[in-house]
């Protein structure tokens, strides 16, 4: 009956409503566009779609900084995202405002078809999220990480020796390395080779997601109604369904894996080592975890994705940091010759006397961020005022890493590679007396914002930052890593994405002295005893 006297209306009220909902939809945008932080001029209903980079969109933002200001606003059809290029205004958003700051943007091909929500690095913010969250940080504590440091330091010893043998080879060491860590500290099984079976299926499912990440190919992302199609009349979305499946029935297999194991050293008495898998899987023995098999084995699977290639490209930017700033390179050998001499390689034990080289970690980490846009986008969840501007719910906020890690008024001179900023006199004396020369101090105690903010802060910052200790830790003590004469580098020729990596390059890479090569040897014999404990993932 209503419907009939709707459809019986005149054509005059259809065609004014064709005509007056736009207007009033494009009133409310300028209305909105007024109010939030200024940026590039938006087109009706495209926002600034036109007028988006095609490739590496960190360097336009940064450009846009400095026109808009260090906060603004690009809009992706009628959706706003905020952009910030200053460490203190992410700070104040996202750590201080956490409780609006702390959700992701809404990804509904990712994270609602293909993960049904059991992935916790694209869950919204509330109580899915804390679950999970808080599962992953009992088993990477302070106390916990120093269960995983055996393991890295043996597998940073089998990295040494493996470029002993085939220096050129360098950058697949380091994957196999991060990628071996990542699973050992996940399941206590290790990566000998690449070609191992769940490297495979790790990549193919990380490729799945990337694909269904891509702005506009998908309509369910304007139009989330659509997910509720059945399948049988989106095809799309039965086979997203089923790559999920594939990826769920993988997830929870590597539980198996360690529940098996647990089982045989009940029974046999056999020895496995610690890992994150055992200690959540101990804990649920324990108490009840509100969680299913399904969206628990997605708990250890989220560190391969979030975990491996993060910390290789990180390697392989201290690398290309390396060849092109050799005064770094000579400044570690001497604290190191000078700390550890040379008939020993350095360990954990030795990091708090070698200040050059940790500072060296969180040079290379802030000189070319891997997350370079942040990592995930963070989401606001409530309507919020700063600086005047309006920020309705539900903005995608982007820390442009790129830009506040390169920001001169923190860093000046920010493309040249210099550890020592981060020594604890340049430390203070940024905190005392901030100049032109030393820069304003950075809010976080880490110095840069290469692991995010606030609540979603990396929580595999700690574990990420043992690996890159003890692998340059290591390679800086042993070897040379040095330029090829007569090849230029270019610090700027990076891979596009999510996570950056430098454009393949070769350097040399030779042993220091035959003294040193003796210790490698050594090294590796002592590695074995903690290696054979992990028995490796099949090709
Ligand atoms: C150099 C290595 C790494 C870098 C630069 C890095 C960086 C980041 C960044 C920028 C984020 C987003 C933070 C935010 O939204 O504010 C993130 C999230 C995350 N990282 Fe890392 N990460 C690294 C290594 C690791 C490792 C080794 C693990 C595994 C233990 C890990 C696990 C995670 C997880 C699970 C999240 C999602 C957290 C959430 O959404 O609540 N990351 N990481």
């Amino acid at each position: 009956m209503a419907l009939e006297l709707i459809l019986k209306r005149p054509l005059y009220v259809w065609l004014s409503l064709f005509v007056a909902i736009p207007i009033v939809t494009f009133i409310h945008d300028v209305w909105l566009w007024l109010r939030m932080p200024p940026g590039p001029t938006p087109l009706p209903f495209i926002g600034n779609k036109n007028q988006l980079p095609k490739t590496k969109p960190w360097i336009k933002f940064q450009e846009w900084s400095k026109t808009y200001g260090p906060i603004f606003t690009i809009w992706i059809g009628r959706k706003p995202t905020i952009v910030i290029s200053d460490p203190i205004i992410a700070a104040e958003l996202m750590e201080k405002r956490s409780t609006k700051y702390s959700s992701r943007p809404r990804m509904v091909a990712m994270g609602e078809i293909l993960w049904d929500g059991a992935s916790i690095l694209v869950q919204p913010y509330g109580k899915e999220w804390s679950t999970r969250r808080k599962l992953l940080h009992q088993a990477l504590t302070p106390k916990a990480l120093t269960l995983y440091k055996p393991i890295q330091t043996a597998e940073a010893s089998r990295l040494c020796y493996q470029l002993l043998e085939s220096p050129t080879n360098w950058e697949k060491l380091l994957e196999r390395f991060a990628s071996s860590i990542v699973f050992s500290v996940s399941y206590g099984h290790r990566i000998d080779s690449l070609n191992a079976n769940v490297i495979h299926q790790r990549f193919e499912f990380m490729q799945a997601a990337a694909s269904l990440n891509v702005p506009g190919k998908y309509q369910v992302e304007s139009f989330p109604i659509l997910k509720h199609i059945p399948d049988v009349l989106a095809p799309w979305k039965a086979d997203i369904k089923a790559t999920g499946r594939r990826e769920a029935a993988a997830n929870m297999a590597l539980v198996d894996v360690v529940r098996n194991d647990m089982a045989r050293a009940t029974t046999r008495g056999d020895d496995i080592p610690d890992s994150l898998c055992k200690l959540l899987l101990e804990k649920k023995e324990k108490e009840h975890i509100p969680l299913s098999d399904r969206d628990f084995s997605y708990i250890p699977a989220s560190l391969f994705g979030a975990g491996s290639d993060t910390t290789a490209s990180t390697l392989c930017t201290a690398f290309l940091a390396l060849v092109t700033h050799p005064e770094a390179l000579q400044a570690a050998h001497s604290e190191l010759d000078a700390v550890i001499g040379h008939d020993r390689s350095p360990n954990f034990d030795d990091e708090k006397d070698l200040p050059y080289l940790r500072a060296l970690v969180k040079e290379v980490l802030r000189w070319r961020p891997v997350a370079v846009l942040g990592g995930t986008p963070h989401a606001s969840t409530e309507d919020d005022r700063y600086k005047g501007y309006y920020i309705p719910a539900g903005t995608t906020v982007l820390g442009n890493s790129w830009a506040i890690n390169l920001n001169e008024e923190y860093y000046p001179n920010p493309h040249h590679f210099d550890p020592t900023r981060f020594l604890k006199g340049a430390l203070s004396d940024k905190s005392r007396a901030p100049t032109a020369l030393t820069g304003k101090a950075h809010p976080a105690k880490a110095g840069h914002s290469s692991f995010g903010w606030g609540r979603r802060i990396c929580p595999g910052a700690g574990l990420a930052e043992n690996s890159l200790v003890i692998a340059l830790a290591k390679i800086l003590w042993a070897y040379d890593v040095l330029p090829i004469k007569g090849v230029t580098y270019d610090t700027f020729a990076y891979t596009e994405g999510f996570n950056i990596r430098p454009l393949k390059f070769e350097c040399e890479i030779s042993i220091r002295s035959e003294a040193h090569r003796q210790v490698l040897l050594d090294d590796l014999r002592n590695a074995e005893s903690v290696l054979e404990r992990f028995t490796p993932f099949g090709e």
